[in-house]
Parts: structure tokens; sequence; C-alpha cells
């Protein structure tokens, strides 16, 4: 893997600076913005672009149906929470969810975080008013603090190197759970018989009492669960800042082609994905696996031109439409855009974002989401996907592993005076464990049509 920022090595790498670049940073000093460019591209790559490849076969395997992708992870990492407990808390999430998945599915689940990168966001508006004060709006932790001082909202540029540096610890921890014997299948599967336990969470022991009587007849047949001990754990995140992908964008020794080495997989965002813009052109010439979110307005025809665009040698694997309809719009948005690309035979995988469309405000001033519209959006996408005959290949989910109240509803009815019990989230309302947990065996058992 070469090292070097590859700064012209690949032509048009650098296009996109001459393109309109939508839910930029106004830095006030570009001169110490290129000095951050140049530190971050001497900086080793995060990732190694063989995984990125290994990824895109699996995401491949979920077009066809053979394989089940599970993302998730906050809306927003801060730095301050880029804690062993936190990460641990949303790897132990992610893990729980994924057997219940791989049980529901009889699939294997690609687990991706929304972790060790994303730090970053595209605002609504650009400024933030609180009692006649107006300060720029708070984009994630790689740009600005979210305290609501002046000095706190000023972008500044040394954030990107410390996002690399906290993206960097939280990847070798994922590393080492995901590797070190924390993954091991059976002591997954006791904490979610452990979850089944509270009689909160009964309606899922009937699934909770199948995975055991299946791990059962596993350990009678002989099966090898110390093979079982490791899990494949891919990072991903927003593909925002090109300022940050840029100079970690790195020419891939075997092949001499680019790889974006910030994470395997990068998502364009439903804000940022204009067909003639920065984050289009700068995600289609690196080899990553990459989605973008596409929203209720989305036709067919931007669909096609984004596969034209990202996808034109119909790489299995390399591009996952990531729809996020809202549970309202889903049944009437999403069946001629599947019908469409589907009847195209060009490949896609098709990932269900039940977050982004159901975000509602609270009586009180919350942002929030109803668990149930959640649900129900996830359900729309599996009918849709089961009417048209295609793949529904995924999940991606705002999820944290802590007891947080931040998403309404749930077994334990988070109800609107609870949401300011432990209201965490500095952007957008994420699940918390539980509600994940009661995600997951719904989802399952959609998957299995019951
Ligand atoms: O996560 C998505 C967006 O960044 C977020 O919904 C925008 O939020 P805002 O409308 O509060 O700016
Ligand atoms: C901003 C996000 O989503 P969307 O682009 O779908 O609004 C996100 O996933 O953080």
């Amino acid at each position: 893997m070469s090292v070097e920022a590859a700064p012209g090595v690949v032509e048009g790498l650098d296009a996109w600076r001459s393109l309109s670049a939508r839910q930029q940073p106004a830095w006030p000093d570009q001169d110490a913005l290129a000095a951050v460019g140049r530190e971050l591209a001497a900086l080793p790559p995060l990732v190694f672009a063989g995984e990125a490849d290994v990824l895109t076969g699996r995401l491949a395997a979920a077009a066809r149906g053979e394989a089940f992708v599970l993302q998730g992870g906050d809306c927003a990492e801060t730095f301050a929470e880029a804690t062993a407990d936190t990460i641990r808390n949303k790897i132990k999430t992610i893990l729980q969810m994924a057997v219940v998945l791989t049980y529901g599915a009889s699939l294997p689940v690609v687990k991706m975080g929304r972790m060790a990168g994303q730090y970053a966001k595209p605002r609504s508006a650009d400024l933030e008013e609180r009692d006649g004060v107006t300060l720029p709006a708070y984009r994630g932790d790689a740009i600005n603090g979210h305290d609501f001082t002046p000095d706190a909202r000023v972008p500044d540029p040394r954030r990107l190197v410390e996002a690399y540096h906290r993206s960097a610890a939280t990847l070798n921890l994922i590393r080492a759970f995901t590797t070190g014997g924390f993954a091991d299948l059976r002591r997954v599967h006791e904490w979610n018989r452990g979850f089944t336990a509270n009689p909160a969470y009964s309606a899922y022991e009937q699934v909770a009492g199948e995975i055991d009587r299946a791990m059962r007849f596993m350990a009678a047949c002989g099966a090898d669960f110390d093979s079982l001990r490791s899990v494949e754990f891919f990072a991903s995140h927003e593909a925002l800042l090109l300022d940050y992908e840029r100079p970690l964008t790195r020419i891939d020794s075997r092949t001499g082609t680019p790889y974006d080495c910030s994470a395997h997989f990068l998502w364009i965002g439903e804000r940022t994905r204009q067909l003639d813009g920065a984050h289009v052109d700068f995600l289609s010439r690196v080899r990553n696996p990459i989605g973008v979110k596409l929203g209720p307005t989305t036709t067919a025809d931007d669909a096609f031109a984004l596969m034209d665009k990202l996808n034109p040698n119909e790489q299995p694997g390399r591009l996952t439409f990531i729809t996020r309809m809202g549970a309202g719009r889903i049944r009437e948005a999403l069946p001629s855009l599947v019908e469409k690309v589907h009847a195209s035979g060009r490949p896609v995988t098709w990932v269900c974002d039940p977050m982004h469309g159901n975000t509602i405000s609270s009586a009180s001033g919350y942002k929030t989401r109803r668990l149930t519209d959640v649900l129900d959006e996830v359900r729309g996408f599996f009918e849709v996907h089961r009417a048209v005959g295609s793949v529904p290949g995924g999940l991606h989910v705002e999820l944290t592993g802590d007891d947080v109240t931040e998403v309404l509803g749930g077994s334990e009815e988070i109800d609107e005076d609870a949401l300011s019990r432990r209201y965490e989230t500095l952007v957008d309302p994420r699940l918390n464990h539980q509600q994940s947990l009661e995600m997951a065996f719904q989802v399952a058992e959609m998957i299995q049509g019951i």
C-alpha cells in the first residue's frame, strides 16, 4: 500500500475540487486546512484495500439474497464518547442483533458499524439560534464543538486530525473485540437469553428458544464453536468531508487504483448526492464499495444516473442503495424505483434505513422517532421487495449500546415524558440497546414471513 497522498497520481481524483460540494464547513483558514490535508496524507491508512474488496464481495452476496447486511451505530460519533465502554456496548448490540438476524434470515449477516469515522453531519440549517444569539450549527466533532459558544462553533481543521486518531483507536478496539474472543457465538447467545429473560421482552422468548435449540443441535453435531469466536466487522461512515476523505485516499499497491482508506464502506448522503456534485464525482473514482441514500423524491432516472456514474462497469457489490423513505411513504415511493432497477438487471444491493424518513418533534421539542414507525418502514421495505421479486438486502440503523431515551416506544414504553431522562445524542435520536434488540427480533420474524 503506498502511503503518499497520491496527488495527481490518478487522473481526476481532484476533479471534485472544481465542483459544487454541498454541506461543507466554512473553514476560516484555508492555509491551516491545507496543512492538515498534508498531515493526514502522511498518516497510515486506516483500512487495507483488500478488506474493502472482501466487503464488496459480501455486499454482492447480499444483493443476490445470500447474505443480509446490518449497518448500525451512532448518528454522530463524538470524541468524548470514543471510550472503551461505549465502543464495547455498540459492538455488543450489533453482535446480538446479528445473531438474531442470522437465525431469522438463515443467512450470514454482514456486520458494519457506523463507527470509526462518523464524525461529520449534514445539517438542515447553517445557523442555530438560541435566545436571540445566532451561531454556526454544530456539524459534528470533526468540524466544530457542540457547546453553544462562538469559539466552539468555529470550524477548526485540527479536528480532522483528531477525528483520524479517534477513528484509529476505535478501529483498533473493534478489531480486538471482534477477533479476540469477545464475539464468541455462545457468549453472544447468552446475552440474548438474558435479554429475553426480562418479562418486558418475553414476546421474543420463542425465537430465542429456537436459536437455543439450533445451538444445541450444532453442538450435538460436533460444530467447531472455536472457529466462531471471531467475526468480520467493517467500518463505514458518510463521506461528507472531502478534505478528510481525499488525503486518506491511497493508491493500492496491488492494483494501482485508488481506495478511500478512511473506512471500508463510504456512503453519500441524501443531501449531497447531486449528479454533477463533488461527492458523487469523488466517490466515483475510488474502488471501495459505496452507498447512496435515497429519499422519497428519488426517481428511477436519478437511480439510473447514479448507477451510470458510480458503477458503470456493473460490478456486483460496488453500489448499495440505502432507501430512507419514511413509513408513511415507502409503500408508494419505493415500488416504481425498485421495479425499474430490478427490471434492468443491473446490480444493486438494497438496504433499508428506517430512521431518517421518520424523524418528528415531540411536544416538548425533542427531535425523536417512534419505534412503531421505524418498524413499519422495515415492514414496508420487505413488502415492496417481495412484491417486485427483488432482494431486501439489509438494514441501516442509528443505534447505541447504551440505555438512552431518544426514540419513543418499545416494550419499556419510552413516552414523551421519559425522553428527557437520558437524551444524549447531539444530532439525531438513536435506538437504545433494548430497542435495537427488539428490532432485531421483529425483523427476524419479518424475514421469516411470520
Ligand atoms: O442525520 C441526518 C441529518 O444530519 C440530520 O437529520 C439533520 O438534522 P437537522 O435537521 O437537525 O439539521
Ligand atoms: C444524514 C444521514 O442520512 P441522510 O443522508 O439519509 O439524511 C445519516 O445517515 O447520518
